[in-house]
């Protein structure tokens, strides 16, 4: 079911557009990285969606309520690059303070407390904490108010390799909770264990994955069982173009994958799967923004 709609937002800054008849939809349970170089206009959509930006045209809704109605944000948070916390309060102090705010029982703060694991310094002021410490602390502010859907700008910046983990593990829980989270980081590899659902910023534009899926990708044929002659000498026997890791034949995209099962089935072999082969997240952005390495 679609939760948040954003439907044609135009933002210019001066003489510049940064955000281009932006349109998509989240539904319940996605997980939704997005990408693009730094001034993509990334943090500009985040905000945009937030209302903390005038844009010149559009709409922003969730559940039909728009970002304009205050009561839009009981439904949508925001996790922040940008440490917004106050230094002399407590942990505590900051979720009590929300709490308050939304009307929020004491035990979800207890509930949330934990959650993160955030209880053994919770009570002390936020001017104690490290970088990692803070950003739990936003994060449980981030999901006390049970949203529906989350921004997340960032959300791996400055975490050590546990906190990403158990963050990873949080995004995971969330999503079969189906709450609906739009990702923003820099960091492929993250993203790629985290969803196949990957949207690109290019000027001012945005392209989903879909989009991207190559027509001449290769197939991955996934074989198993026991033959009299490797998998790589029947490939080779048959003239057909290919690679193989471990169990799995990677085509040439200019032969048809049917010739392959043919071969492959013609002499014994089990096929388990065959697929599209992806290619890496790294591979994607490389290609999409036109990143030449020598
Ligand atoms: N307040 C502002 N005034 C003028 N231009 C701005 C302002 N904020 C952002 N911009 C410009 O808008 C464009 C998009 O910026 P934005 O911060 O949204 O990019 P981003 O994709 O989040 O980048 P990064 O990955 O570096 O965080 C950039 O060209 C930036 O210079």
């Amino acid at each position: 079911m679609s939760v948040l709609k954003v439907n044609h937002l135009n933002k210019n800054y001066g003489n510049k557009s940064v955000l281009q008849a932006i349109s998509f939809v989240i539904n319940e349970g996605d997980v939704i990285g997005l990408v693009g170089p730094n001034g993509a206009g990334k943090s500009t959509l985040m905000r945009s969606i937030l209302a903390l930006e005038n844009v010149e045209s559009g709409s922003v809704t969730i559940k039909d309520i728009s970002n304009r109605n205050p009561e839009f944000f009981k439904y949508v948070s925001f996790l922040p690059s940008d440490n917004y916390l106050y230094t002399q309060l407590t942990g505590y102090d900051h979720l009590a303070f929300v709490g308050n705010i939304y009307n929020i029982e004491k035990s979800r703060i207890d509930e949330v407390i934990d959650l993160i694991g955030i209880r053994t310094y919770v009570n002390q002021p936020v001017k104690s904490y490290s970088y990692g410490m803070r950003q739990h602390l936003l994060i449980a502010l981030s999901i006390l108010t049970k949203p529906l859907v989350i921004l997340m700008d960032e959300p791996f910046n400055g975490l050590d390799p546990t906190s990403i983990i158990e963050l990873k593990q949080l995004i995971r829980t969330l999503h079969t909770q189906g709450i609906g989270i739009l990702i923003s980081t820099h960091n492929l590899d993250i993203l790629e264990d985290l969803t196949n659902t990957i949207w690109f910023i290019k000027d001012g534009e945005l392209f989903k994955n879909e989009m991207l899926l190559d027509v001449n990708d290769p197939y991955q044929i996934e074989v198993s069982g026991s033959f009299e002659k490797t998998v790589e000498q029947l490939m080779t026997d048959s003239h057909l173009p290919f690679q193989v890791i471990e169990n799995r034949i990677l085509t040439d995209p200019t032969y048809d994958v049917e010739k392959y099962l043919e071969c492959l089935i013609k002499n014994g072999v089990q096929i388990k799967s065959v697929n599209k082969s992806k290619k890496n997240l790294e591979e994607m952005y490389k290609s999409f923004y036109e990143v030449n390495i020598p």
